[in-house]
């Protein structure tokens, strides 16, 4: 970047004065909190939620307006903001709203800053190619009404070299404006959790990239109001995308580490759980080992892309530089294939358990406990109960599915037939094996006495994918056990 293009920017910056109206577009469960921070601050005066008004979701506009959140599930704090800030609570703000909900993106053009934090989905699971499809809109419209000296922040989850890349070039095109020289141009990643989105957006460290020093400094002015506890991390925009799809990425390899090691406990017949207690015994300045917990399978929304937005960014952004082999998977795509291999483990265990009474798979009735990809939670997105319901029906048996948290007709992909219920007995009535996929309260009290009662045959199968269900109590109590990592106990006499 050009020192001279920098000092416009910087005199522009200084002529608009600090940031007092910011538009924030895509009202969901990124946009609607970062929203409402902004407005709640003092440094700023303004904040317009945009917000398509599409048939799925142009609803959030008069449901915001009114001080009400659009958002499934608990949010502590949100509902009160937001009632605050479009003050519908009678406070400070009645009257005169600081933040209001609109799908005209032409205010976009009062803005001094504005932020995007559209879906980033990818367009099929299987083929991991990213829809930017929405976000592409909406930085179009963004382009559309830019005025020189107005900063751009993309907030969603893309591919290293998108901010600095895709999106500098469709905000130049729709703007006649260059970035970095008439506007500022940045990347600041969510690092959100649903259930808790305010108190992470206040408190967790903000990664705030510029595509230069100007850019950077202005998108800390921004941020730095709502963080509370969280520090300000500045660096380049493709730095601040790579921390963030590297972030997940490191996380869904940590997990493969640990399922790795637990096929190789299982295989060698010993107990993972007695390995990983002697592995994290290790403690203390360069080395501690941190070792996470083997399962069913990984899922969700963030560990099983953003991998692949990392993977892609390097073959983009530096498919000759790379050093590495290319008949070579990455560490990062084999620990991918780890995880997604572990759904396959589960069947493979359910086989041997009902081989062991002289049953196979073909016309086996299984109960699969768990369709949620996280413990206690109704979120399926991505679940890997998906994998082993397909594989098992395949293989001709017949699957019952329960899940306490998960609404069968809000869950995403759910395969036709596999009917999730939440009675539970009705679920377990006659099944020859009871296969757990997620770690819900709900399971980790069973009385195996009354479990083989409703399943109903001599030595039912109890297959534990979240080390949820005590080996010797379900091997005492009749049943044929297998679970992720108990090389001890895989393979009990009956
Ligand atoms: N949800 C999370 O916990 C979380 C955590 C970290 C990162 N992220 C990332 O943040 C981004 C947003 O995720 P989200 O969960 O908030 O998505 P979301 O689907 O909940 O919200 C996106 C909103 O943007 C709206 N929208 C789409 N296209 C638009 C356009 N062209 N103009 C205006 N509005 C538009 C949609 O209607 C929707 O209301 C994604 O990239 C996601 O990967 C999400
Ligand atoms: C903002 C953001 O992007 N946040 C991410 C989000 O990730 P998430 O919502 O996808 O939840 P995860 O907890 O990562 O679980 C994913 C799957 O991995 C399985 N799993 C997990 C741990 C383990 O030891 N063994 C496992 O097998 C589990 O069953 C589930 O299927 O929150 C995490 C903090 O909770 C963050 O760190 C992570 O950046």
């Amino acid at each position: 970047m050009n020192t001279n293009a920098s000092t416009k920017l910087q005199q522009l910056f200084e002529t608009r004065g600090a940031i007092k109206t910011i538009g924030v577009i895509g009202m969901g469960y990124v946009g609607i909190p970062a929203a409402v921070l902004f407005a709640d601050a003092p440094e700023f005066d303004q904040v317009y939620g945009f917000q398509r008004d599409s048939k799925s979701s142009g609803y959030k506009i008069g449901m915001l307006n009114a001080g009400v959140s659009p958002l499934k599930g608990e949010e502590p704090g949100l509902e009160d903001l937001i009632a605050k800030v479009t003050g519908i609570d009678g406070g400070e703000n009645s009257g005169k709203p600081k933040f209001t909900c609109t799908s005209d993106f032409a205010k976009i053009a009062e803005c001094d800053a504005v932020t995007l934090a559209i879906q980033t989905p990818f367009a099929n699971p299987k083929d991991l190619i990213p829809n930017f499809t929405p976000l592409i809109e909406g930085i179009r419209n963004v382009g559309r009404y830019l005025t020189p000296g107005t900063l751009v922040v993309l907030e969603s989850t893309i591919t290293p070299g998108t901010t600095a890349g895709m999106a500098r070039e469709i905000l130049e095109e729709e703007s006649g404006l260059v970035a970095g020289e008439d506007f500022g141009l940045a990347h600041a990643p969510e690092r959100v959790m649903v259930g808790r989105l305010l108190k992470n957006i206040r408190e967790h460290d903000r990664i705030v990239g510029g595509i230069d020093a100007v850019c950077t400094g202005r998108a800390c002015e921004l941020y730095g109001p709502v963080l509370t506890k969280g520090a300000l991390i500045p660096m380049s925009a493709t730095a601040a995308e790579v921390t963030k799809t590297a972030e997940n990425t490191f996380r869904d390899l940590q997990i493969a580490a640990a399922n790795q090691l637990a096929l190789y406990c299982e295989a060698m017949g010993i107990n993972f759980y007695d390995v990983r207690t002697g592995v994290d015994s290790l403690k203390g300045e360069g080395i501690t080992r941190a070792i996470l917990w083997p399962g069913a399978g990984v899922g969700g929304h963030c560990l099983t892309k953003d991998t692949y937005h990392l993977e892609r960014g390097v073959q983009q952004l530096g498919p000759d530089a790379l050093d590495w082999p290319d008949d070579i998977a990455s560490l990062y795509v084999s620990s991918r294939q780890i995880n997604d291999f572990m759904p396959s483990h589960m069947l493979h265990l359910t086989e041997s358990a009902l081989q062991q009474i002289g049953k196979t798979m073909t016309g086996a009735k299984i109960a699969l406990l768990g369709w949620a990809f996280l413990n206690d939670s109704d979120d399926a997105r991505n679940t890997p109960a998906e994998p082993f319901y397909q594989a098992a029906i395949a293989a001709g048996a017949e699957v019952r599915v329960h899940d306490p948290w998960v609404d069968p007709e809000t869950a995403p992909d759910v395969p036709d037939g596999a009917d999730i219920t939440r009675d539970l007995e009705a679920v377990l009535r006659g099944a020859d094996a009871v296969v757990i996929f997620a770690g819900h309260k709900e399971y980790r009290n069973f009385v195996p006495a009354e479990v083989k009662t409703l399943c109903g045959c001599s030595h039912p199968v109890i297959v534990d994918g979240r080390n949820v269900a005590d080996p010797d109590e379900w091997i005492s109590g009749g049943f044929v056990y297998r679970g992720i990592g108990r090389g001890d106990k895989n393979g009990h006499a009956v």
